[in-house]
This record gives structure tokens, C-alpha cells and sequence, in this order.
């Protein structure tokens, strides 16, 4: 398009009645048409050499043509100074069908326009990769790209403690070049930290400090240029260039990226911004042990037919380690460029997260180890746009606020719904079969069969009913007929006739109905105000006696209190599960050394065939955001105002966060000095 030759006037198109011919007959200075082509026609005439070259794409008919309404019984449009009658409402819709069809043209010759600059940017970055290369470098390492923003600098000669003082602090990407370039220099070389006297701290700040000798680095690096006989360039020389280039490297590359978006004529509704991810922590032990495992069965659907997330790729391996802060979800390539801090200190107003908060675009947290985004936190998140939830349950977030200062809250629905299912089925097993005392006594030494068996049992025939009949309910209910259970359920949606025929099922109207019957119940509803606190005292009382309650769900759906005092009366048999409040839960929970209980911390829906796909559905959303595409239906929660999606069918208004605050008081030097968690003996010398 762009070498086509430019008419003096364009072709006659017949069919057209308002080309420039016909408009030169009827003699009009300023011929029919919509705004933009008035003015136009006012200022250059018929020369469309000068008119913008977009307009040479507008080859049909000018506004407010079409929209004439038939004259002189010729069947065919009359002009726009003969029209007898004022404009009709049919006119209107031909009015927009003008300008649609004016718009996709012009749209077109702007898109053509950004793909040339895209391809421009992609050559002015080789060129600068390559006079860098030069300057710095006779061969500079492989994942070193030069500079095209602090090149000029060092060539224009600005001073360089000026220049050392100046770009760290200024420049968002140099702190954020310093958050990725550090491996690449440890590759390249290594024992740069002890001559520099780097502290190792990964604190943006001490990075930033760090560049002040990476700015003098810089300095030896043109010297180096200059006199090459002066000696072996200093590391120092080489780390400048380092960071230089990663910066260069991440700014072409959005530019690169920017420009291809507008190409494709999407929308970037976030070219730049700043991700907060809150993961937990490392392991503690040491990480030399292999995985278990070297492969990971593929899915690509849920039992509903649901796909599994669909990012356009990933940039990890299925089966590592994604959710804790160095896995950073697998996302930290795709996004650099973006500033994404990713830190497990998340409770206090001194945590890491509470500093970032209030410049933060984007936060993504987890269940297990969540970022509660209470009314205050969401009061001082002014740029928040987007709240993803690694994993499903956004119930740490304030619903309610989110919705009215138009956040959206986004889960990766379905992502972990059948690891808590199989979760609950060990769990149920578990408690049933006095699994866990009884191993504790082998791994201790001993072979007390009277102890191990005296509070063991069979689940087949007992009754199980499950609270909440969604994706894990379902799915429990499921795994639970081939061991001859008889299965009872209740929830706010009935399940269809088809579903309760084919396993059995008894429907309950309340949970009251259900609780009373049931020798093992399973929660599997989220929280959300009308289930907070729901298994209460006077809920538990009017169980079965003896009866095991197992909550996967949310730790708040349970009154921490009752579940203890019920475990030591004996009036609940078991309790198990993963879910806290606050999480992470204080060292002295009751939860933690009440009788019979078979606690872990929140792991069942962060296995590591999990994390593959939460982390997948994570940056689905996140790519989803940044193009300005819609974020799966069943993945929303809170959009536009108000509870969506799966938000809108599971959970009810207002807000659970509240007491998330007491997270701070788990103390996590006192959890490693304690050593391994609660022994079972205690459980079994307990009480009941
Ligand atoms: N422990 C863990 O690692 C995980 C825990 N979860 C928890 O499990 C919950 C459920 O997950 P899915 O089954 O995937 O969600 P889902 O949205 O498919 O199902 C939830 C079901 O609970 C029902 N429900 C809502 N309020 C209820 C009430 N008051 N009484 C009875 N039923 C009610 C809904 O109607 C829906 O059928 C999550 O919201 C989350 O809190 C989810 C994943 C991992």
C-alpha cells in the first residue's frame, strides 16, 4: 500500500456518484461529506497530495450520502443540497453503517503505519546492539544486548558520577534491570559480588547502591575503549556494560512489542506497570534432592469440558517449583519490562508488599500463603486495576471494596479443584483409618497395633456428606462412590436429576439437615459472608456424634474455638484439613495441637501439577490484561462493579478479610527453632 503512486485525481468510480469527477460537475467548492473531509476540502481543494494518506484509502461514499432518503423517483440517492426532507431515524443506521466502514479504513492505514514503525524500532534496537558491541565489548556475552537509551550518554560524555548518581534513580527499568541482569553476571563473572563488595541483599535499593560502582564500571569501560594496552578490563567495566545493555534490552523490547500490539490493532491497556506478587517462601530444606518426578501427565480439559488455561506459551517446565518466590510463577520473562516485585513478606505495614501497595497496577497472590487485600489495604492501592488469585478462593480479598473501586479479582477456576478432591479423599481415609498416629508410632520405633487400631474404622456404608456440591464437591462425590458410601450433599444450586441419579445422591435443603446424618462431613463451599463462621458451636453440637468434619474450603468457615473444644469432647471424632485463618496461621493455633487432628498447612491445592496449571492460567489472565482482551467468564470473581462469573454464582457480597491482620503475629524463626511440627503421640494421648 505504502508505494503505491499518488493520482492527481483519483479514478472515476461510476457507481459512486460523489467521486471527485462528479463532485467537480456539479461545481461545488466544498462538496458533501462528513466533517473530516469538509475541512479537508477547505484546506488542500481536490489535491490529495496533500490530504493525509489514509484518505486515499476512503474510496466509498462520504457520510451522510447513503443517508439520504430516496428523491426524484429515480431510484437512486439524491445529493445531499437536494434533499427535500430533514434526516429519518433509518437514516441514522445507514449513518453508522458509513462510518463503520469509514472507520475499518482508516483503522487499516494505521495499523500499516504501526507495523512500519514496529519494524523500524526492531532495526534502530540491531543498530544500537550493535554499536554497543562495539563500544563495550569485542564479544559481549550472549545474553548482554546493548544499549540504545544510556549509550548516547556515555558517547555525549555526560559526567559520569552524574551519570552513576542520575540513571539509577530516575530509570524504573534500571532498578528493574537489576532485579534480572545479577544471573547473568554471576554466569559471566563470577566473583563480581566480593569485588564490588556486594552484601547479596536483592533489596532494589541495594541494587541501586550497587550501580553506583557499576556506573564507575562504565567509565573503565570506555577508558578501556579508549586505551586498550591499559590492562584487563576491570570487572567493574564489564558490569556496567552488563547493566547498561539489560536496560536497553528490556526498553526495546517493550517498544518492539508496544508497536506490534498496535499493529495487530490490539489494545495495550497497560504498556507498562508495576506486578506484585506475594508467593511463599523457598523450601528450607536443602533443594539438592531430585524431584520425585520427571514428567507430569498432560491435560488439556477438565471434566466439564473446561480447557485448562491457554497462555499463548510458558516459560517453565511443568512439575518445578513455581509458587514459591523464586519460581515467581514462571513469569518473570514474560514479564520484563514490567517492574514485578515478588516477595514473601506480606503482613505488617513494615512487609514488602506494604510498601509497594500504593503504586502497585497489579497484585497476584496466592490462597496458600495470601496477600490479604483488607478495606484498608484496597483504600491505599490507588493504581490497583487487576487482583489475580494464583489458585481458586479470592476470599482474602475485600470483595466488596474491590467492587467499588472497580478492581477486578480473577482465580484460575477449575486450576486446582481436583488436587483438593483427591486431598479429601486422603483426608477423609486419614482420619477414618487412624492413618497418621499409626505412622507416627512406626516411625518412632514401635509396634503398638492396640494403639494404632483403637480408634480405626471402615468408610464403607458410613454416611458422607459433602457442603458445597461445585467443581471439588462434585468431584469428591465422585471418588467417593466406588468405596460404597452413601453420599449426601448440600448446596445453594441444586445439581441436576441425571447427576443425582447417577451417584445416588441425597439432596439436603439446609446444612443443618445434612450435618445431623452425616458420620463424615466435607466442606467445600468458599467463604464469603453467609458461610463465614458457619460451622459454629451450636452447628457442631447438632452433629452426628463422633462424626468427622473435614475443611479443605477456607479455615474461617469453621469457629477455631468449637472445632478444638469438639475434638477434646469427642463430640467430632476428627478434624482435618489444610485451611487456616489467618494464614499463615499463629504458632499457638489451637488447630495445631488439638486431639486427633490431621492438619497440615495449606498445601492440597499447590501440588506441583497445580502450580503448572495456575501458574498457565495466571499469565493467560495476565496476557488477557495487557492486550485489553476479556478475561474468562468463569475466571472472574469482581468485575465492572460487582460480583462476576464464578464470583457471581459461588460466593455472595461484602467481605471475609476481617482479623487477616493477626497473620503477623506467626513468628517464623520460632516455627524453624521448634523443629518438626506437632507429633502425633500428643494426639494420641490427647483425650478422646
Ligand atoms: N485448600 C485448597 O488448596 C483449595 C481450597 N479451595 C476452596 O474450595 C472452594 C470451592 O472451590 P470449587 O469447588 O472449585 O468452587 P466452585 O465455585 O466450583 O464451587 C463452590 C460451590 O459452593 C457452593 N456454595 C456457595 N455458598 C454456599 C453455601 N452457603 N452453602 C452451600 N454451598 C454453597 C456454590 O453454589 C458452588 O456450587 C474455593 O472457593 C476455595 O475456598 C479451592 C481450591 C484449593
Amino acid at each position: 500500500m505504502g508505494s503505491m503512486a499518488i493520482p492527481h485525481l483519483p479514478s472515476v468510480n461510476q457507481a459512486v456518484h460523489q467521486d471527485f469527477r462528479s463532485i467537480s460537475e456539479m461545481g461545488t467548492a466544498f462538496p458533501g461529506g462528513d466533517v473530516m473531509y469538509q475541512s479537508l476540502w477547505r484546506k488542500n481543494g481536490g489535491d490529495l497530495n496533500l490530504w493525509p494518506k489514509e484518505e486515499r484509502f476512503f474510496k466509498g461514499p462520504r457520510l451522510g450520502e447513503y443517508a439520504r432518503p430516496l428523491v426524484m423517483n429515480r431510484n437512486v440517492l439524491g445529493y445531499l443540497n437536494q434533499s427535500p426532507v430533514p434526516l429519518s431515524a433509518a437514516e441514522d443506521e445507514l449513518t453508522l453503517v458509513a462510518h463503520s466502514n469509514s472507520a475499518a479504513r482508516r483503522a487499516r492505514a494505521h495499523a500499516e503505519y504501526a507495523k512500519q514503525a514496529a519494524e523500524k524500532a526492531e532495526a534502530f534496537y540491531d543498530l544500537a546492539k550493535a554499536r554497543a558491541r562495539a563500544l563495550f565489548l569485542p564479544d559481549v556475552p550472549i545474553s548482554v544486548k546493548p544499549t540504545a537509551d544510556v549509550y548516547p550518554m556515555y558517547s555525549a560524555g555526560v559526567p559520569l558520577p552524574a551519570l552513576a548518581t542520575e540513571l539509577p534513580w530516575t530509570h524504573e527499568e534500571i532498578k528493574g534491570a537489576f532485579l534480572t541482569f545479577q544471573k547473568d553476571a554471576d554466569q559471566i563473572y563470577p566473583g563480581w559480588k566480593e569485588k564490588l563488595g556486594y552484601t547479596g541483599e536483592s533489596s532494589v535499593q541495594v541494587a541501586c547502591l550497587a550501580f553506583f560502582d557499576w556506573g564507575k564500571g562504565t567509565a573503565a569501560a570506555v577508558q578501556a575503549q579508549t586505551a586498550p594496552s591499559s590492562g584487563s578490563l576491570p570487572v567493574l567495566a564489564c558490569g556496567g556494560a552488563v547493566a547498561a545493555a539489560a536496560v536497553a534490552s528490556q526498553r526495546a523490547g517493550r517498544q518492539s512489542r508496544f508497536s506490534k500490539a498496535v499493529a495487530s490493532r490490539k489494545l495495550l491497556k497497560l504498556e507498562f506497570g508495576k506486578l506484585q506478587g506475594v508467593l511463599y517462601d523457598d523450601p528450607q530444606r536443602s533443594t539438592s534432592t531430585p524431584t520425585a518426578r520427571s514428567e507430569l501427565p498432560h491435560l488439556s480439559r477438565y471434566p466439564d469440558g473446561q480447557t485448562t488455561p491457554t497462555p499463548s506459551k510458558v516459560d517453565f517446565v511443568p512439575g518445578e517449583l513455581l509458587g514459591s518466590v523464586s519460581g515467581k510463577l514462571g513469569l518473570a520473562k514474560f514479564l520484563e519490562g514490567h517492574d514485578f516485585v515478588v516477595t514473601s513478606s506480606k503482613d505488617g505495614p513494615d512487609s514488602v508488599f506494604e510498601q509497594h501497595l500504593p503504586t502497585a497496577d497489579v497484585v497476584i497472590s496466592q490462597p496458600f500463603w495470601p496477600a490479604y487485600m483488607s478495606t484498608e489495604r484496597i483504600a491505599k492501592a490507588k493504581n490497583l486495576k487487576l487482583c489475580i488469585t494464583a489458585g481458586i478462593g479470592s476470599d482474602h480479598v475485600d470483595l466488596e471494596a474491590a467492587a467499588k473501586a472497580n478492581i477486578t479479582v480473577a482465580e484460575v477456576t477449575y486450576c486446582n479443584s481436583i488436587s483438593v478432591a483427591e486431598h479429601v479423599v486422603m483426608l477423609i481415609l486419614n482420619l477414618v483409618r487412624n492413618f497418621v498416629p499409626s505412622h507416627e508410632i512406626a516411625t518412632s520405633g514401635g509396634w503398638h497395633i492396640a494403639d494404632c487400631v483403637s480408634r480405626a474404622y471402615d468408610l464403607e456404608g458410613m454416611q458422607v456428606g459433602t457442603v458445597g456440591a461445585g467443581r471439588i464437591g462434585l468431584a469428591v462425590l465422585r471418588r467417593l462412590k466406588p468405596f460404597d458410601t452413601k453420599l449426601h450433599y448440600f448446596d445453594q444450586h441444586r445439581l441436576s436429576a441425571a447427576v443425582e441419579e447417577e451417584l445416588n445422591l441425597r439432596y439436603h435443603n439446609s446444612v443443618e439437615s445434612l450435618v445431623r446424618i452425616c458420620d463424615v462431613v466435607t466442606i467445600n463451599c468458599p467463604l464469603h459472608p453467609k458461610t463465614e463462621h458457619l460451622f459454629n458451636k451450636e452447628l457442631i453440637a447438632s452433629m452426628k456424634p463422633g462424626s468427622y468434619l473435614i475443611n479443605t474450603a477456607r479455615g474461617k468457615v469453621c469457629e477455631a474455638q468449637a472445632v478444638k473444644e469438639a475434638c477434646e469432647t469427642g463430640q467430632l471424632a476428627g478434624y482435618a484439613g489444610d485451611v487456616w485463618f489467618p494464614q499463615p496461621a499463629p504458632n499457638d493455633h489451637p488447630w495445631r495441637s488439638m486431639p486427633n487432628n490431621a492438619m497440615t498447612p495449606h498445601v492440597s491445592g499447590t501440588s506441583l501439577s497445580a502450580q503448572a496449571r495456575y501458574a498457565a492460567g495466571v499469565r493467560e489472565i495476565l496476557e488477557c490484561f495487557l492486550e485489553g482482551r476479556p478475561i474468562r467468564e468463569e475466571y472472574l470473581i469482581v468485575q465492572g462493579g460487582g460480583l462476576a462469573g464464578t464470583g457471581k454464582h459461588s460466593y455472595t457480597e461484602g467481605n471475609t478479610t476481617k482479623g487477616s491482620d493477626e497473620a503477623v503475629h506467626f513468628d517464623k524463626d520460632e516455627a524453624l527453632q521448634e523443629g518438626p511440627p506437632v507429633k502425633m503421640q500428643k494426639v494420641v494421648t490427647g483425650g478422646c
